[in-house]
């Protein structure tokens, strides 16, 4: 037999993968999917999660040395194991509205429009099924995370996310939409009208996600769709008051935090490109810090430069946005100024990309706050460091973090450096007064004793102890045990 659109299929032939399509983007799929990872971790089963093609600018570095998305990298958390690029082969990085760095097999093989990319796409099938079929080799379960909506037809021809995967590999398929947006019955049902007859088969279920109110209000409606459909409702999950599991890339759900009794403003300017937004997940969440991201400059005690995944044009809008200005005047007062990456760059004096590597070649004046120009280049660096953060003098506290930068940078500013990595090498430079301090590490906020001596550094005294690894793990759990408690995993189990 053959699908709709041309694969030979069999029924439900992939081994032990379940997959989760959203009706949506942002319904909830890489919660699910983080949540049964969990699951079934918890009950002693080897699981790896899956998501063929990833679009986002936030990124993890694999035990492997390779680049993935950051929500396989938190499934894989999830799971109880460490992550690597199969979990994620394919992931573009939108570097403008048009075109994406393609990342494969967890390193990038070029920056494409989206019609290069098309032609890609029939090869790129088989990178990806080969990636899952090594993942069932070794493992019980595979949970598959589809992309955006099920529902796109017109991206259907060429899919790799979402149904084309799943007939490609012959799979069981969960739909999941959000009822906090509304429309879900609509949503649920006009995606099952869309689909060709041989995908629409694949679709074992719905789950309704975000659900908050009275539940016998929801029975009718419940009743209705499966009535309809044909299709069991296998779970309505609830509305989980501030869930924190990291975001796949937008801020929409994620963004700024306002605690209690906070005794330190931190502002970063929201670039276009922005990268890593996942950095300030442990410092917005910190019980002392009150983080907002801003289009314009706003007053507070540390202004934080970003990642971006298109530095020379980030710093266009910045200065266009009058930060430029605003951080002088910032640091005139005593205010603390930091960059990661990026955002790091950007302090320099220069920033060089001679062969165009993020855009049109050229160069750009940086602010030149740091002694320090960055050249862009085509090699892309990807490590996971450990090390020492010297801030409060040697010995210094336990630091953890990731690089994911193409640029190199030089100059007389890098002399003083403020961490000690564990392959030999320095990172982290401060200005002479000790106000301007800049990293190439991502994540250094995630460690609770790094995170408590920059905040230290920033101005704020004795600050409250915050462990956001310890947090996240129980928010995880937290989510695991709503999707138990509305859930039949053994019924999931059973789909394949
Ligand atoms: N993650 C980042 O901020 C990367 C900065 C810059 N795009 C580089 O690759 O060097």
């Amino acid at each position: 037999m053959t699908s709709a659109y041309g694969i030979p299929r069999h029924h439900f032939r992939a081994k032990n993968t379940l997959m989760v399509q959203g009706t949506t983007s942002d319904a909830g799929k890489s919660a699910l999917v983080t949540a049964l990872c969990r699951l079934l971790a918890r009950q002693g089963l080897r699981v790896a999660p899956f998501k063929p093609q990833n679009m986002a600018l936030n990124s993890a570095v694999t035990i492997d040395g390779g680049e993935i998305g950051r929500a396989q990298a938190v499934q894989a958390m999830a799971a109880g194991i460490d992550a690597r690029v199969d979990f994620n082969p394919i992931l573009l990085k939108p570097t403008s509205d048009q075109g994406s760095q393609v990342i494969v097999g967890g390193h990038a093989i070029g920056t494409m429009r989206a019609a290069e990319y098309y032609r890609h796409k029939p090869a790129l099938l088989n990178d990806v099924i080969a990636a899952h079929e090594r993942l069932t080799t070794e493992f019980d379960h595979v949970i598959v995370e589809g992309a955006g909506s099920a529902a796109e037809i017109n991206l259907r021809a060429h899919d790799l996310a979402n149904m084309g995967f799943a007939e490609a590999i012959d799979c069981p398929v969960i739909l999941i939409a959000d009822i906090d947006r509304g429309g879900v019955f609509a949503h649920l049902v006009g995606t099952l009208a869309v689909l060709p007859e041989t995908e629409r088969e694949r679709i074992v279920g719905f789950v309704i996600n975000r659900f908050r109110g009275d539940p016998t209000l929801l029975q009718p409606g419940l009743e209705w769709l499966e009535h309809e459909t044909g299709r069991p409702v296998l779970g309505v999950l609830p509305w989980l008051e501030n869930l924190h599991v990291e975001a796949e890339d937008s801020l929409s759900r994620a963004g700024n935090s306002h605690h209690e009794g906070a005794r330190m403003q931190v502002v970063v300017p929201l670039l276009p490109r922005l990268s890593n937004h996942t950095d300030f997940d442990a410092l917005r969440l910190h019980p002392d810090v009150e983080l907002k991201f801003c289009h314009t400059p706003e007053p507070c005690d540390l202004i934080i430069l970003p990642g971006s995944k298109h530095v020379r044009a980030d710093l266009d809008w910045l200065r266009a946005q009058g930060w430029e200005t605003a951080i002088k005047r910032h640091l005139r007062y005593g205010g603390r100024v930091m960059g990661i990456c990026g955002g790091y760059q950007m302090l320099g004096h220069r920033i060089i990309d001679p062969d165009g590597v993020e855009g049109e070649a050229g160069e750009s004046h940086g602010l030149g706050w740091l002694d320090l120009t960055t050249t862009l280049q085509a090699n892309k660096q990807l490590r996971r460091v450990t090390g020492h953060c010297l801030l409060g003098g040697p010995p210094g506290t336990p630091l953890i973090g990731y690089e994911i930068h193409v640029g190199e940078s030089r100059g007389n500013g890098l002399g003083e450096n403020i961490f000690v990595l564990d392959d030999n090498r320095r990172d982290g430079t401060l200005s002479a007064d000790g106000c301007i301090l800049g990293t190439y590490l991502h994540g250094i906020f995630d460690c609770r004793e790094t995170l408590e001596s920059l905040l230290e550094w920033a101005g704020l005294t004795k600050p409250r102890h915050f462990d956001y690894e310890a947090f996240r793990l129980a928010e995880m759990d937290r989510l695991a045990d709503a999707v138990e408690d509305a859930m039949d995993l053994e019924r999931l189990k059973n789909f394949n």
